[in-house]
């Protein structure tokens, strides 16, 4: 059973459309990444899937109920982690655990979720007083309530230093790993990179790729830079001729014993070929691969359109 179907879904704000016919299918125990940049549609379809917007067009089911039909059952399921969340100042990290303990109708013991998300000194404070990044912390322990068989965390990393960021990982593994399948949205590649299966991406309101990270990367680098460090510097000249007349090859440069080519992906054999019939000797070669960035900007034609990696 897919764990998220979205069959055709369209979403209108009046004249302006945030989804245009998306399809998309979640399996059951993956870890999914939903890249889009901003006002890509991404917390739309979020809002979507637990019904709190309805689609213009279009259907939808999660964990194999209808959105409409059955939301309150997909809700007791799910647990969510909203973008832009505002905690109640006067509550105490507690009382928000044990609200949804009991809301949800489970047995969550709420020191042991504080300690999971790393506020257990500071559960018994107002919520009104924590630091951005305590309630990102708070609301993710609230999500976890109740062993959730789906997890929709929305921009989950906002507000959190890279200590934040990196448990926000290993508690998306280790949720993952329980068998809960995770779906979370991000515009911060890195993020998604480091800890997905396969990754949407989103732009304008529709999913322009759906594929394993790996899957993209090979996709969307359409070159490949290769550094071939020759035995003997002397023949960098030479070297450098024949790879040039490799119709593949868009740019070659020397430094040294080093040549660094830059060519579509499936002609590095013929590089290395052609450097050794030049009479060279390869000494090392490097392949270097797109990151995810340059993915995305192939992808959505955008260069600029992450923060800062938040390094963990
Ligand atoms: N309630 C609404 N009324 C009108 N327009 C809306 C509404 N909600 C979202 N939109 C518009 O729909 C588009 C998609 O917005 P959405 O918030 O889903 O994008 P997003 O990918 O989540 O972006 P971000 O990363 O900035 O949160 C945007 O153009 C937004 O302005």
């Amino acid at each position: 059973m897919a764990a998220i179907e979205l069959d055709g879904v369209t979403k209108q704000f009046g004249n302006l459309t945030a989804l245009q016919g998306v399809d998309l299918t979640v399996e059951e125990g993956e870890i999914f990444g939903f890249l889009g940049p901003n006002g890509a549609g991404k917390s739309t379809t979020i809002n979507i899937l637990l019904d709190f917007v309805r689609a213009t067009d279009g259907s939808a089911t999660v964990l194999g109920h209808d959105i409409h039909d059955k939301s309150k059952a997909i809700r007791a399921r799910t647990g969510v982690l909203p973008e832009g969340y505002d905690v109640y100042d006067r509550l105490t990290g507690r009382q928000h655990l044990q609200f949804v303990v009991e809301s949800k109708g489970a047995d969550d013991d709420p020191d042991a979720l504080a300690e999971r998300v790393g506020i257990a000194d500071a559960i018994d404070r107002k919520a009104g007083g924590y630091s951005k990044g305590m309630q990102q912390r708070l609301v993710l322990a609230m999500a976890l309530v109740g062993e959730p068989d789906l997890l929709i965390l929305d921009e989950p990393t906002t507000g959190l230093d890279p200590n934040g960021a990196r448990l926000m990982r290993e508690l998306i593994r280790e949720e993952n790993e329980r068998g809960a399948t995770v779906f979370f949205s991000s515009h911060i590649l890195g993020q998604v990179e480091a800890v997905c299966d396969t990754v949407g991406i989103l732009q304008d309101g529709r999913l322009i790729a759906k594929d394993s990270v790996e899957g993209l990367r090979e996709a969307a680098a359409g070159d490949t830079v290769l550094r071939v460090t020759l035995a003997d510097a002397d023949g960098v000249a030479d070297a450098s001729a024949a790879v040039e007349g490799i119709d593949e090859v868009s740019a070659v440069t020397a430094d040294g014993a080093t040549l660094t080519v830059t060519c579509d992906g499936d002609a590095k054999m013929a590089v290395l070929n052609a450097v050794e019939e030049s009479g060279n000797e390869v000494a090392n070669f490097e392949t270097e691969e797109a990151s995810l960035d340059e993915v995305f900007a192939a992808y959505t034609g955008e260069q600029e359109q992450t923060q800062p990696e938040v390094d963990a």
